[in-house]
């Protein structure tokens, strides 16, 4: 089965070519990381805890206020009142917050590691060909070598993105919404870093233009994809778990090697400047 990895940046257009990807003609199932990130924090899991107790002295807001909606001042469940998202972001995006966000990233992310690693041996098992792994930061975590394919999802034009970003969430003012931007890395590093990945594992679909056009350059991309990852070789891998195991194997040294490569450059362009 084919991991194929989709990332992009914030407001790119991952959700939209993951939705693109989970219908018709395509029905692949899709793990999607910010869900997962949700659900591990969710009142009364071990990571509510947690963030509860590093951020709650600093950030008065950390909790959503009670209403009837929420179940009020102990939350539905009776474990607490859900975390208030947008407060949480402006505690660890933006300039001098580098180390909170590492703290948070640290309670959510094996979280995260461990729910997507279940999803994708369940896909595995239902002999789909490929299943989608929808992690916006796919690069900076370092899950990229266990893709066999990664699509980059990203637009040329900064300003579109800044637009996207703001039209989805209006909770956001332009100095939230410009700190989330650059917690990540540039967009069009990531499609040169993948397009570094050859053909086969690795493409970039460009969506500046409007959604009817995603959607042409998503057959175009995908027909590409299934032709260098037919039906048949995921029913080979489900059926002989050696071949699957070799396979996989091969395909993470490569990705490691050309990761390696591609840091190893930057280092020697930075040591240049
Ligand atoms: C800070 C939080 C509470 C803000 O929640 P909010 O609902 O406003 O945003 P949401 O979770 O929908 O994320 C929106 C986008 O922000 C970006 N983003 C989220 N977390 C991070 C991060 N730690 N570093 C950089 N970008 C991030 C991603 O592009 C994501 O798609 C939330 O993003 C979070 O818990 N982040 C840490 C977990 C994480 O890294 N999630 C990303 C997938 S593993
Ligand atoms: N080609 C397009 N034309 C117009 N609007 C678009 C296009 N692609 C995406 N959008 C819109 O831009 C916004 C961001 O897209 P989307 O939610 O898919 O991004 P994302 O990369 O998943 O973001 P995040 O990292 O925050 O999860 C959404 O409101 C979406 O409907």
């Amino acid at each position: 089965m084919l991991l194929l990895g989709l990332t992009g940046s914030i407001a790119t257009g991952k959700s939209t070519v993951s939705e693109l990807l989970a219908a018709p003609p395509y029905n692949l199932p899709v793990v999607d990381a910010d869900k997962v990130a949700r659900q591990v924090v969710e009142p009364g899991t071990a990571g509510y805890e947690q963030i509860v107790s590093h951020f709650g002295p600093s950030t008065p807001d950390l909790l959503a206020p009670p209403t009837l909606e929420n179940g009020g001042e102990k939350g539905h469940n009776g474990k607490g009142r859900p975390l208030n998202r947008p407060a949480l972001g402006r505690a660890v995006f933006g300039a001098g917050k580098e180390a909170d966000r590492k703290v948070l990233n640290g309670i959510v992310h094996p979280a995260v590691r461990r729910e997507m690693y279940k999803q994708m041996i369940y896909a595995y098992f239902q002999g789909h060909w490929a299943v989608v792994l929808d992690v916006p930061l796919l690069f900076e975590s370092g899950w990229e070598p266990l893709c066999g394919t990664i699509m980059v999802v990203a637009v040329r034009d900064a300003k579109i993105q800044m637009q996207r970003l703001r039209a989805r969430d209006d909770h956001l003012t332009e100095e939230d919404a410009r700190n989330r931007v650059a917690s990540q890395w540039d967009v069009r590093d990531k499609a040169e870093r993948c397009m570094r990945r050859g053909e086969k594992a690795g493409v970039v679909v460009w969506n500046d233009g409007d959604k009817e056009e995603l959607r042409r350059e998503i057959d175009k991309v995908m027909a590409v994809v299934k032709v260098n990852h037919p039906q048949w070789w995921a029913w080979a891998l489900l059926l002989c778990p050696p071949l699957a195991a070799t396979s996989g194997a091969w395909s993470y040294v490569r990705s490691w090697w050309i990761k390696r490569q591609w840091e190893h450059e930057k280092q020697m362009e930075k040591a240049k400047l």
